[in-house]
């Protein structure tokens, strides 16, 4: 909510004689909360309601957390906007530690996503990672009871509902490198709404564009899906992309990295960044990891 409100202001200040409505939604990924998302399973958890309202024509546009839009949109949908983003780090919160490495052997590390509990395992194998879902208050709740000694989630939420005094860490990336497009919010229409793309082009962010272009291209070009131990996170340095992406198996025991960098101006070229940096994962043996991942 905090994100459609964040776009509803910026729209409305765009097109002062227009209305810009709100219709809040809830998705299979917002109610499904006792499981995983790796076994909520399915493609699209958080997206699939509001595209049928965009469908439907109930809808105009959709504001997603970009981190949990599908690498392949359905047909007739289209993202034309990436906003500037938040910070893309994870954070650690807790009262016990300044950082998860800093914990005592043994301890419990709140966290569902498959992706960070590979980089907090590979660096401490002996860490307990144990199941986290909720929305914010509750994930933090949770901690506050004591079922955990310290947290990671999105530095980004965290910021945007004003919480940010609850992070005790900004993770840096080298430590545990952000999710496809974390941070970042995307608005996506029916691709026929050419209408709605022109009304919107203001609130697309360039630099923030290529970034998301080059970190889905990665993801796509491997087939994962939400339960693939996959980060990606790109920089843009003014006229050089870098790229950096992560792969390897949930217990840390494996992990392959790719490092890319290139003068980037055109989607496409961004696009191509990805496609190296998914080659260079390849060339390392990915394709066995992807296999063992789908048949564990
Ligand atoms: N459904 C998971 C999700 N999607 C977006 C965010 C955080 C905000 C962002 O990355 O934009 C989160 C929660 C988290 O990772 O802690």
């Amino acid at each position: 909510m905090w994100q459609a409100e964040h776009v509803q202001a910026l729209l409305q200040a765009l097109h002062p004689s227009s209305r810009v409505c709100l219709d809040g939604m809830t998705t299979r990924g917002d109610q499904i909360l006792d499981k995983t998302l790796a076994k909520v399973g399915g493609k699209g958890l958080f997206v699939k309601e509001l595209e049928l309202a965009l469908e439907s024509g109930e809808a105009d546009l959709a504001v997603h957390s970009l981190k949990d839009v599908p690498m392949v949109l359905p047909a007739g949908f289209a993202l034309p906007v990436i906003m500037q983003r938040e910070d893309p780090r994870d954070a650690w919160v807790s009262e016990r530690a300044p950082h998860f490495t800093a914990l005592p052997p043994g301890a419990v590390v709140g966290t569902s996503s498959l992706r960070r509990e590979m980089q907090i395992r590979a660096l401490r194998p002996d860490l307990r990672v144990m199941p986290l879902r909720g929305n914010l208050d509750t994930r933090l709740r949770k901690l506050d009871e004591g079922q955990y000694d310290g947290i990671v989630l999105a530095a980004a939420g965290l910021k945007r509902l004003g919480l940010e005094a609850r992070i005790r860490a900004l993770i840096d990336p080298a430590e545990l490198l952000p999710a496809v497009g974390q941070a970042a919010l995307g608005i996506e229409i029916r691709a026929d709404r050419a209408d709605m793309a022109v009304m919107l082009a203001p609130l697309d962010h360039a630099p923030t564009h290529l970034c998301a272009l080059a970190e889905r291209s990665v993801a796509r070009a491997l087939g994962g899906s939400c339960s693939t131990p996959l980060g990606a996170h790109a920089q843009w340095s003014g006229q050089t992309l870098e790229l950096r992406a992560l792969l390897g198996l949930p217990d840390g025991s494996r992990m392959l990295r790719a490092e890319v960098a290139a003068t980037v101006a055109t989607s496409a070229q961004a696009d191509a960044l990805g496609l190296e940096a998914a080659r260079q994962l390849r060339e390392q043996g990915a394709q066995a990891l992807l296999d063992q991942l789908e048949a564990s």
